[in-house]
């Protein structure tokens, strides 16, 4: 049965800890109200610090004029072995015991105005307060600030609707006991806890109704119209409660004699003697504590169910935003290093097959370089008027004699430099189709997608690398070109002169067709065979070139900037670990 308070106590640490708690920002469905609680509400000086501390047998709550408790306690009643020492904990100051109230009254205080500032404010942020001892029952209350009519200096003019509003999310919640706190000095029709309670509770079935101040009323009155439940009708028998007075206070009259005194009053009482064994803060502790636990008892299952509920949400969001990273930079570069292979993997199954692409960069080789070329303009470069233009300015003042050897060059090396053109644009096309399927390959890791800035880092790595292997496949494919220029093929020429001298022994020529139209074209003819077998060539080797410098890096290389990059900076962290140990 103890067990079941202190369960609920562990779930509302927890709660508080995880920013659940009544006026807390919480997305997911509060586990907070979910769970049991008792909250006591009064007017101010109604008594309900006394009634606290009564009930926990000590002295401990701050004391003071205006409005002093201006956050939520949630007090957590642990009751020990007979004989053991009593001590309080916090649970913003974890592992640290207070065996001395007093410094438990400061405490509250100064973690009071951590939050709210010394200018009385409120906030609905709570304080943890666990107390140890063998003279408490299992329990736990939550005391709220006292609900007040006027704002004193420094408070906002708001301060009576903030504190109401606040103290309405608490006893609002459908599992909330409420402690409420009258004076038996004052009219119960004025009462602000009765009042309050009527409104959240109108069948009045979770509302306790705590009179104090039984020693204070006026002799030859009574509080029996109240306490019998004539006056206003509760579900639950009403409790009178006689705290210590001022003057008690003042003397530092000892909790312990406090609770005989008030035993005794009872006892003695002409008017409430039939009603002693019902009446007193100690009966009241009791009751509460047992109802509140046959209450846990009834909602252990829902709050069970919530609590699953709740971690199949949060399972399920942590999938989807997935697991957490390590923190030590060994760990970190581990999973970095995953997530990079798993990006390179999906890389080269665009490339490879597997997934789209790869046919883009064949689609280059076998259309856009052969259609390129063809349409390169050899026709106008090699027209009769261009080639006599050209052979004569080679020939200079003197035509030459049988074959114009350096006409032919100059034609053939001014033709053979369209070719950079095309070969140009093949590296050009390869190289975008890369980038794109770097993007896509990034777009596609399943493992980057909740880390965009790596997503970046990695896209910029690549590109970098892309952009180095495009410098060198335009250089080699540039060198196919020039290479073509650097040596002709003197086969080919051989082959053509035989032919020639073939055809001109069975024609007579004329001396002026050595020089005439019919010479002109066919060294058109002649160059325009040897552009077309150098074109054969090109169309073959530029495709080698590209792929051997662009595609192949990019499959063995395409990351390995950004591992020099994080290997450095792996050093360099190193190196300032080392100095730091130092
Ligand atoms: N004689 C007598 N005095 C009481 C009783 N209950 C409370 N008092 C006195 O009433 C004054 C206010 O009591 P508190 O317990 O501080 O009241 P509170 O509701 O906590 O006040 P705030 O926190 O300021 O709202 C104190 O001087 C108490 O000594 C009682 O039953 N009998």
């Amino acid at each position: 049965m103890e067990n079941l308070i202190d369960f609920v106590n562990r779930l509302q640490i927890a709660c508080t800890a995880l920013g659940d708690y009544s006026g807390g920002n919480n997305s997911l469905s509060s586990l907070w109200e979910a769970l049991p609680s008792v909250a006591v509400v009064g007017g101010q000086s109604s008594g309900k610090s006394s009634v606290l501390e009564s009930i926990v047998g000590r002295d401990f709550l701050p004391r003071g004029s205006g409005i002093v408790t201006r956050r939520p306690l949630v007090l957590q009643l642990h009751k020990t072995e007979n004989g053991t020492e009593e001590y309080a904990e916090f649970l913003h100051l974890t592992n640290k015991k207070f065996t001395d109230f007093s410094l438990v009254r400061k405490e509250i205080q100064d973690e009071t105005d951590r939050i709210t500032g010394k200018n009385k404010q409120i906030s609905p942020v709570p304080i943890h307060l666990s107390i140890f001892s063998p003279n408490v029952v299992n329990l736990t209350l939550i005391d709220l600030p006292g609900l007040t009519k006027v704002a004193v200096e420094g408070q906002p003019e708001t301060i009576a609707e903030d504190i109401e509003s606040m103290v309405r999310s608490y006893v609002a919640k459908p599992n909330c006991l409420i402690l409420a706190v009258s004076p038996a000095n004052q009219d119960i029709a004025t009462s602000d806890a009765i009042k309050l309670a009527k409104e959240v509770d109108p069948e009045g079935d979770r509302t306790f109704g705590v009179l104090t101040k039984l020693d204070l009323m006026d002799k030859g009155t009574n509080a029996l119209d109240v306490i019998e439940g004539r006056s206003y009708r509760l579900q639950h028998p009403w409790v009178g409660i006689v705290n210590r007075s001022q003057a008690d206070i003042n003397k530092s009259v000892d909790m312990m004699v406090a609770r005989r005194k008030e035993r005794e009053y009872f006892e003695t009482s002409p008017d409430y003697g039939h009603l002693a064994a019902k009446m007193g803060s100690e009966y009241l502790a009791k009751l509460l504590s047992k109802l509140l636990e046959s209450i846990i008892r009834k909602r252990i299952p829902n709050i069970l169910a919530l609590i699953t509920k709740s971690i199949e949400e949060l399972e399920r969001e942590l999938d989807r935003l997935g697991r957490p990273v390590a923190i030590d930079a060994g760990a970190q570069l581990y999973t970095i290093l995953g997530m990079c292979r798993a990006f390179e993997k999906i890389f080269k199954e665009h490339l490879d097959g597997g997934r789209s692409g790869g046919a883009r960069i064949y689609g280059i080789f076998d259309n856009q370089l052969p259609a390129a070329i063809k349409k390169l303009p050899f026709d106008r470069h090699l027209s009769i008027q261009s080639v006599k233009r050209i052979v004569s300015e080679s020939d200079g003042y003197q035509p030459h004699l049988i074959a114009p050897e350096s006409g032919y060059r100059r034609l053939i090396e001014g033709s053979l430099n369209h070719f950079r053109g095309p070969a140009e644009a093949s590296v050009n096309a390869v190289h975008f189709i890369l980038k794109e399927l770097v993007r896509k390959s990034i777009a596609e890791t399943e493992e980057l997608k909740r880390f965009p800035s790596l997503q970046i880092e990695l896209v910029a790595a690549a590109n970098t690398s892309l952009e180095k292997f495009r410098e060198e496949s335009m250089k080699s494919v540039l060198r196919l070109v020039d290479m073509e220029s650097s040596y002709l093929t003197v086969e080919f020429f051989r082959k053509l002169h035989v032919m020639e001298t073939q055809e001109s022994q069975t024609l007579t020529p004329t001396i002026t067709d050595q020089y005439g139209e019919g010479h002109f074209r066919k060294i058109a003819t002649n160059v325009a065979a040897y552009i077309n077998m150098v074109s054969d060539t090109l169309v073959k080797t530029i495709p080698k070139a590209v792929v051997h410098c662009q595609v192949k890096q990019a499959k063995l290389a395409l990351l390995n900037y950004f591992y020099t990059q994080i290997s450095q900076s792996q050093a360099r962290d190193e190196i300032d670990a080392a100095v730091w140990v130092r």
